[in-house]
């Protein structure tokens, strides 16, 4: 189908809404009016550049308080409207926006606003422009879509159709199943939006808080699909008011949107495709899907969990970490065969130390200091992943390859970091026997392994990128967001969310500082720290790894007293469990699912630290509750 945005989504200045726009491969854009009002330059400027871009003129919007007004008014209003007219002409705008009105003394009287706006379509009809008619959430009368059709058919005029927008629909909790009922070519034209929930004004909701198709919490897989299923073969236009989007950089932004409407187009082609028992709806659900064109990419293979982890290092940060994972318990695996890496191995955790010079790796160093600069996905199929990540818009990343090396595929994560898709056909372990020259294993003394597996990768992000991630993970692999939290820093607030696959063997966490102040915020703007800050690693028996881990000499933060004496106020715990976790300094978080407990390590470089959690039942949260205890901690010994 036809992609589309309204200018309005994006930063910066007209020209460079446009460029982007186009760059991210969008066939056309609808010009909220702002961006022409304060362009140097004439609509036919737009228009060329436009065309020199490659971009459709598709709408030009909004056109306010235009019906349910007085007479005198109302001619007022049309004289109005030519004007705008003239601009769409000289735009070659073939769809005015007309949104219901919101002034105080509009009348609510249905008959008059359909004579209002017929009127309004056989003027547009004498300029070839169509009119598109949408309910805003918050106007004076007409709010909800059901309300806007009614009149839309009253007045009907071919040169009149109802404009739906998903976010004025799903905020008001309107079923949207009513619209397969519109006949399609009476649908104007479609915006999309998706939004996180929330209790608040609705006008504001709007203006500050949508998001991209995947960001937020709205169904739009079912809104989508009972549009189609009216019969609408017009453009997917995203209208996204949001004040983050508005403040970042504006290439990235339109490559996300982009990526917004991919992950929702495969999405609804695959409800369409979907056989139920409604033999009727399996009818209309192909018929639907044969009329209209939607993305549908490689599928995503089965995920594995984390082959490897990898820090880019120098040899003093080597040394340093290389320690600190001693005292962890890993040991050294194996040296590559022709680069400055080495191995590290513990349970089913593989960690790579990369110092070679000139390599990716070093670039990262260079920019991030000591930090995680890619991770390795065990997958069934590594080629599947790569081509669905770069169907998804993902940049490849191709790496040296020395002789006889195992060549990975890897795309490039939204902060520049790798993501590479391990083969696990043929055990994902394969890669380091290829490439690495690994010690034999027998030789050392064999020691019990305390930690197991990465329970999830912690990420802190700027404010304006978690919800580019979200919808990164869930695109790319499949992801699914957990709720929102607020997290509470001794400087600010951090906004917390993960996002597992399914069968939870990918489990992410994106932290968001809300405040310049906190450690989040400094790890990543002071000190250039790269997203990832923790990494939580999962052991079987808590106490016996914490007790084992102290005596390797791993420094743990210190919990204080308080925490123990309140822990038995929150959760049934027997006091003897409570002076063992208060001894060893371990945390504890239960729901009706489950506990989690939890022990953080000190921060290394002022960057990152490791979590080790023991998760029992299906507690499916990552202990947001003792966030603070763990933030304060970590001020007070960097103090
Ligand atoms: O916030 C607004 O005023 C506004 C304007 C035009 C739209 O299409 C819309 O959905 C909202
Ligand atoms: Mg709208």
């Amino acid at each position: 189908m036809r992609r589309s945005i309204a200018t309005v989504c994006l930063s910066g200045t007209l020209e460079e809404k446009l460029e982007a726009i186009a760059s991210a491969r969008f066939d056309a854009v609808e010009i909220f009016e702002n961006d022409f009002i304060n362009y140097h330059g004439t609509a036919a400027d737009v228009r060329r550049l436009c065309h020199d871009l490659g971009l459709g003129i598709d709408l030009y919007q909004p056109f306010r308080d235009f019906e349910g007004v007085s007479d005198a008014q109302f001619r007022r209003n049309l004289d109005r409207v030519e004007r705008k007219f003239d601009i769409m002409e000289a735009l070659g705008a073939p769809q005015l926006l007309v949104c219901s009105s919101c002034a105080p003394d509009a009348i609510a009287d249905d008959a008059r606003s359909a004579a209002q706006l017929y009127e309004l379509a056989e003027r547009a009809a004498r300029r070839n422009i169509t009119i598109g008619f949408e309910a805003l959430a918050w106007s004076r009368h007409i709010r909800h879509y059901q309300h806007a059709w009614k009149i839309v058919k009253e007045a009907n005029h071919p040169h009149l159709g109802i404009l739906l927008d998903s976010f004025h629909i799903l905020s008001l909790g309107d079923d949207p199943a009513a619209i397969a009922d519109i006949p399609g070519d009476k649908i104007a034209f479609l915006q999309l939006a998706d939004a996180p929930y929330k209790v608040m004004d609705v006008l504001q909701w709007s203006r500050h808080f949508r998001c991209f198709p995947g960001q937020g919490n709205f169904d739009l897989v079912t809104f989508l699909e009972k549009v189609l299923l009216a019969g609408y073969t017009g453009p997917l236009s995203l209208e996204v008011f949001n004040d983050h989007f508005r403040a970042a950089p504006t290439r990235p932004t339109a490559i996300d949107a982009y990526r917004s409407l991919l992950y929702l187009e495969e999405a609804v082609e695959r409800r369409l495709a979907a056989p139920g028992d409604d033999v009727l709806l399996n009818q209309a659900r192909e018929a639907a899907a044969a009329r209209v064109e939607l993305f549908s990419p490689p599928r995503i293979p089965a995920l594995d969990g984390l082959a490897f982890i990898e820090f880019a290092v120098d040899t003093e940060s080597e040394r340093a970490l290389a320690q600190v994972l001693g005292a962890l318990g890993f040991r050294r695996a194996g040296e590559h065969r022709s680069k400055a890496v080495t191995l590290y191995r513990q349970g089913d955790i593989d960690i790579i130390l990369n110092a070679e010079p000139g390599s990716f790796a070093r670039s990262h160093f260079m920019q991030h200091g000591p930090s995680i600069c890619a991770l390795g996905i065990a997958t069934e199929d590594s080629l599947r992943a790569l081509n669905r990540a770069t169907a998804f818009g993902c940049p490849r990343f191709e790496g040296r390859i020395g002789p006889n090396e195992l060549k990975i595929p890897a795309i490039r994560a939204p902060d520049g970091s790798l993501i590479y898709f391990v083969p696990s056909t043929q055990g994902s372990k394969r890669l380091f026997e290829i490439d690495f020259l690994l010690e034999d294993e027998t030789a050392s003394a064999p020691s019990p392994t305390d930690l197991q597996a990465v329970d999830h990768i912690a990420q802190g992000l700027p404010q304006l990128r978690q919800d580019a991630w979200t919808l990164f993970y869930r695109a790319i692999l499949g992801g699914e967001p957990g709720e929102s939290m607020d997290l509470v820093d001794p400087y600010g607030l951090i906004s917390t969310r993960g996002v597992a696959t399914a069968d939870r063997k990918l489990r992410f966490v994106l932290d968001v500082s809300d405040s310049d102040t906190t450690a989040t915020a400094r790890t990543i703007t002071q000190l250039a720290g790269a997203s990832v800050h923790h990494v939580s690693f999962s052991c079987a028996d808590i106490f016996a790894t914490v007790e084992r881990l102290r005596a390797n000499g791993v420094s743990f933060i210190p919990v204080s007293p308080n925490y123990y004496d309140d822990l038995p106020t929150r959760f049934v715990l027997d006091d003897a469990l409570v002076a063992r976790m208060a001894a060893l300094g371990i945390l504890y978080d239960a729901t009706a699912e489950g506990e989690y407990f939890h022990v953080y390590t000190q921060v290394f470089a002022e960057r990152f630290f490791f979590e080790i959690v023991q998760r029992n039942g299906a507690y499916d949260g990552y202990g947001a509750a003792n966030a603070p205890a763990r933030m304060m901690a970590h001020l007070r010994t960097n103090r």
